[in-house]
């Protein structure tokens, strides 16, 4: 099964295994959670009632072009459940998420969910974190500063761009992503970056998964719970 083939079958799962009629769903950003929605607009056409709550204006037009109800994260008292991707998640469900940039508004969400479900093609697993480059979200003033700080930590970083320009994320900050090759203390790293002054949120969701559904070399879905407290 090539990797769209894997993201289409643990989205459509994720969607049809855990979204119930009534939900309100926290709603992922990126090309994996794309067929949670478009499974979810599906099952709104057959008749469930179902909203969302979106973690990027990306997910926002998508979700309305499926015609899923969007509802603000502030009008929730909480989630049942949220589904998203993630660019890499080891053994211990921890995992770095932002490479589409929506990291902020994803842990938030993630964080207001009961169940927080991250869907993963196979490529997602590994054994250590850090061969992904690890987005740092990082308020816009001083974020020279911000990053020389951060590369004290022992990565090489770069800021985001996007068609020349400095890339934006829909808070208005900016991204830096920090390549540490391989991360030894995902915990420790975690509590480190966010307290360097200047940053907003970091990638890592540490003790956030709950489950996680991808694919073996089977092609099987394999759905793995978390023992989180
Ligand atoms: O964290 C994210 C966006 O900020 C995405 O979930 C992550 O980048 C995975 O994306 P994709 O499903 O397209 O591989």
């Amino acid at each position: 099964m090539d990797r769209q083939a894997e993201k289409a079958l643990v989205g459509e799962t994720a969607a049809i295994q855990y979204v119930k009629d009534g939900m309100t769903v926290g709603l992922g950003t990126g090309s994996t959670a794309f067929y949670v929605i478009k499974t979810m607009g599906e099952m709104i056409k057959a008749g469930m009632n179902l909203k969302g709550v979106a973690t990027s204006k990306a997910t926002e037009k998508l979700a309305s072009e499926y015609g899923i109800q969007l509802v603000d994260i502030n009008e929730v008292e909480e989630l049942d459940i949220a589904i998203d991707g993630a660019d890499e998640i080891d053994a211990n469900f921890f995992a770095i998420k932002g490479g589409g940039g929506a990291l902020l508004r994803e842990k938030i969400i993630a964080s207001a969910a009961k169940t927080f479900i991250v869907v993963a093609d196979g490529s997602k697993k590994v054994q250590t974190l850090g061969h992904f480059p690890l987005p740092v979200e990082v308020v816009p003033f001083g974020y020279k500063q911000t990053e020389k700080a951060i590369q004290k930590l022992g990565c090489k970083t770069e800021l985001r761009m996007k068609d020349e320009e400095i890339y934006l994320t829909d808070n208005g900050n900016y991204i830096i992503d920090c390549s540490f090759s391989s991360i030894q203390n995902p915990k420790q790293l975690h509590q480190t970056l966010n307290n360097i002054v200047g940053v907003v949120e970091n990638g890592l969701f540490i003790h956030m998964v709950d489950v996680l559904i991808s694919v073996n070399k089977q092609d099987e879905i394999i759905v793995d719970i978390a023992k989180n407290e």
